[in-house]
């Protein structure tokens, strides 16, 4: 068993029967679907889930998760997903995928966000190995760009794996990866961000984590607020 694995197998041992669960969007993610599948058969643990992105939702649903469309949800339980870094005080960088507004409105939702990564997701400081990325509305991208330069970002429309296009988030926006040559206080920025006209969201995600889980030499080390 692999570190993702491992770590996605921990998380869902810890579902209880009858919680809503929201499913993350990437390969840790996957692990964990497969993993609360596998009880929700072999154990017959009832779960009703709900998912951050298209794809996760296809695979819970190949994989016979009953799933719920976000429109119907008032709240859910615990909300997992992996992670791109992990700052000490479990402040994430998420967003590499397309998924970030679901993802932030599913976490934002939950009584709990659990989040499973590997060593190498941790960071001393957010913004430490990868460009923040900012969501925002196609026709304001220039102008958010603009502002992102005001308060010291260098903002780059990203662009797809083989450079003929522009990424078009699940949302339907554009994606500015935002780098910052000075180090910045992740709280602050993350409120600074938020209030820039045309910004959809961004990868910041302060304050939202409940525990993370760390898969480290075949163990799983845990980190609770
Ligand atoms: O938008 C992408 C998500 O934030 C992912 O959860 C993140 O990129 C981690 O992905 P993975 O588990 O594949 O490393």
């Amino acid at each position: 068993m692999n570190d993702k694995e491992l770590v996605a197998q921990h998380a869902a041992r810890k579902i209880e029967d009858g919680m809503i669960v929201g499913l993350g969007t990437g390969s840790t993610a996957n692990c964990f679907i497969e993993a609360l599948a596998q009880r929700h058969h072999q154990e017959g643990l009832k779960v009703q889930t709900v998912s951050s992105s298209v794809v996760s939702a296809i695979k819970a649903r190949e994989l016979g998760l009953p799933l719920l469309a976000v429109e119907q949800l008032k709240g859910l339980d615990v909300y997992v997903d992996g992670a791109d870094e992990v700052a000490p005080d479990m402040t994430l960088l998420k967003g590499r995928g397309f998924d970030l507004v679901r993802e932030k409105l599913l976490a934002g939702a939950s009584r709990e966000f659990w989040v499973l990564i590997n060593p190498g997701k941790r960071v001393g400081r957010i913004g430490e190995r990868f460009p923040i990325p900012v969501e925002v509305m196609p026709f304001a991208w220039q102008l958010v760009k603009e502002s992102l330069a005001a308060i010291g970002g260098k903002a780059e429309l990203r662009q797809t794996e083989n450079k003929d296009g522009l990424v078009v988030t699940s949302h339907g926006s554009l994606v500015l990866d935002t780098a910052f040559a000075e180090a910045f206080d992740s709280h602050t920025l993350d409120t600074v961000l938020n209030g820039i006209p045309g910004v959809v969201e961004h990868g910041i995600f302060s304050h939202l984590t409940s525990a993370v889980f760390c898969a480290r030499d075949g163990r799983v080390e845990e980190q609770s607020a």
